[in-house]
């Protein structure tokens, strides 16, 4: 027989080129879910290589499919129609299509989806037409094509009443019709970007580069869909410096090189997708901005990685480069550890082999000995030694077990330039509360403004008092930029002042990106005359969250079941 991978899935019939086949859905595992054991029908011919074999299951997919989240009307910004959208990564596709799910596997996809003529089917995939559904008149078929062999945990799906706006020759962004304006003006960067990246690591080869804006229950930035990136309302600012937006597309767009064409084989290598992805990231931050601003970025994920070491412990195997995921729920592993320590290896390489331009150039070579296929840390490995031959003593100096095998911070810290993060470093060291004027946050940038609450985060707790004091003076409850407010807002609650406690849960609860959600349903939660109101607040938005986070906010809160 052969086994596909499954979860919750509610199997009806198998066939097998037009014959009954025999299945059996296996036991289920807490994680992973259920094997679909399918037998053919008739004996595949050892010596016949080129029979096609079409496999049909006609299944359901589950309410509580941990790849999907179902939102009714009153949870989308238009009120009128429901809305679905899908994440599979790292191993949820096996809950909404039996399938192959290791991103070991590539392999081209198309589909037909049919819907409510009212609303829009869109997927990680080119645009094959769309048909009035010969079976019922109030319903139209999309159909989608993709040509690129790729994992399926980048297969995507989303409807809803979705309307999009061309922003470059091979780009439309896509939201529901109250955002589209607005996210139109905010990704209008994109085709720079693209050209950037092209120019650092070769030919896009997706064809079209599409951007969805998603619900605010997304739990994630960013999620590099193939022909079609979802990324998070939480970046929308709307203002001239696009920061946040920029950093995030960028991110999503270099993933079109680095995990969506070079592919980590297992998710124990998950670091080489995000790794190497961060490092593009910035390589087309310094392309389009300054290298300044990219020694800017290191230092914040500096302290990304120092957070999520803290989180999980300095001796905690997650914090490996490389983890052993034998029986770990890779939702559970997920952290700033591959982006961040992948991140810090890649820069630490540039700096010992010969600088951006050098290390860039190893980056894309590896990137076209790699791409369609799948690599593992040992083959980048050996590539990395292969293409600086000339610097093997060099490379042999470097501690690759304590940078891959070894839990905690990074063994060494890139010496990052600091003109950018000075001006942050200055102001967090002002303990004068009468010289705090509203001067010192007008001459930071968002970004800027950033790293100065990531530096106050990785201080004691502020006294009170600094803290009424900065929001007098800086006005900081008022400020919209989700990156800052995340973090004031938790200054905030460690400061123990109870009247940001409501807008901390406020936050974590009107939209669902985990990054945000979860650090600020723990510091509610952490603040012990307000536990009970962070328990209390989540059980009365579980159902509104996504099933991942409400599962890992469950966690976090140390709720069972
Ligand atoms: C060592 C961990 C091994 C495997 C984890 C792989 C996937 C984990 C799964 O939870 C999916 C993660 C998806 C992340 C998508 C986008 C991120 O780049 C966004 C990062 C945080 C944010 O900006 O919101
Ligand atoms: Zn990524």
């Amino acid at each position: 027989y052969n086994t596909l991978d499954s979860k919750d899935l509610k199997i009806f019939k198998v066939s097998a080129n037009g014959q009954a086949a025999q299945f059996e859905v296996g036991t289920k595992h807490k994680s992973k879910g259920s094997p679909l054991e399918i037998t053919l029908p008739f004996e595949l011919s050892r010596y016949c290589h080129k029979l096609h074999v079409i496999v049909e299951i006609e299944y359901e997919t589950s309410p509580s499919a941990t790849a999907l989240q179902w939102l009714t009307p009153t949870q989308t910004v238009g009120k009128k129609h429901p809305y679905l959208f899908s994440q599979c990564q790292a191993t949820h596709c096996r809950s909404m299509i039996p399938c192959q799910d290791s991103p070991s596997v590539k392999h081209t996809y198309y589909a037909q989806v049919s819907v409510p003529k009212e609303l829009v089917a869109l997927m990680s995939a080119l645009h094959d037409g769309q048909v009035p559904d010969p079976s019922d008149s109030s319903r139209v078929i999309y159909r989608f094509r993709q040509p690129v062999p790729m994992p399926s945990y980048l297969i995507a799906i989303v409807v809803g009443a979705l309307e999009s706006r061309e922003i470059g020759p091979r780009s439309r962004v896509w939201s529901e019709k109250e955002n589209v304006d607005e996210a139109a003006f905010e990704f209008s960067e994109t085709e720079t970007m693209l050209k950037t990246a092209e120019s650092l690591a070769g030919p896009y080869v997706w064809g079209q580069y599409d951007l969805l804006v998603m619900p605010p229950s997304f739990p994630y930035g960013g999620m590099e869909n193939p022909c079609l990136t979802f990324v998070t309302p939480t970046v929308l600012v709307l203002t001239s410096f696009k920061s946040l937006s920029i950093k995030v597309i960028a991110h999503e767009i270099s993933h079109s090189w680095t995990g969506n064409l070079v592919t980590n084989r297992n998710w124990e290598h998950f670091w080489l997708n995000e790794g190497h992805t961060v490092y593009i990231e910035r390589m087309i931050a310094r392309c389009m901005e300054s290298e300044h601003l990219r020694q800017f970025k290191g230092i914040g994920g500096w302290k990304e990685l120092q957070e999520s070491v803290n989180q999980f412990g300095a001796n905690n195997v997650l914090t490996n480069l490389v983890p052993n995921l034998h029986e770990v729920d890779t939702d559970e592993a997920f952290s700033s550890v591959p982006y961040e320590k992948g991140f810090a290896l890649l820069y630490h390489l540039e700096e010992l082999l010969g600088g951006p331009e050098v290390f860039m150039g190893f980056v894309k070579s590896y990137i076209q000995l790699f791409a369609y296929g799948t690599v593992t840390t040992e083959e980048w490995k050996n590539y990395l030694f292969t293409y600086f031959k000339d610097k093997v003593d060099i490379l042999n100096k470097v501690d690759w077990n304590a940078w891959m095998h070894t839990p905690g911070m990074a063994p060494v810290k890139p010496k990052y330039d600091t003109t950018m993060a000075d001006a942050c470093t200055a102001l967090c060291q002002r303990w004068d509360l009468a010289s705090f004027t509203e001067e010192d946050v007008k001459k930071l940038n968002s970004p800027q403004l950033i790293e100065f609450m990531a530096l106050l985060l990785q201080e004691e707790p502020l006294p009170l008092s600094h803290v009424k004091k900065m929001q007098e003076v800086y006005q900081l409850n008022s400020v919209k930029n989700a990156e800052v407010r995340f973090r004031w807002l938790r200054i905030c609650v460690r400061a123990h002042w109870e009247e940001a406690v409501p807008l901390a849960l406020k936050m974590a609860t009107e939209q669902g990106r985990m990054k945000f959600t979860r650090p600020l349903f723990k510091e509610v939660y952490n603040f012990s005359k307000y536990s009970d109101k962070a328990l209390n607040t989540f059980k009365e938005n579980r159902g509104a969250l996504h099933p991942v986070t409400a599962m890992l906010v469950a966690k976090d809160l140390k709720i069972n079941g």
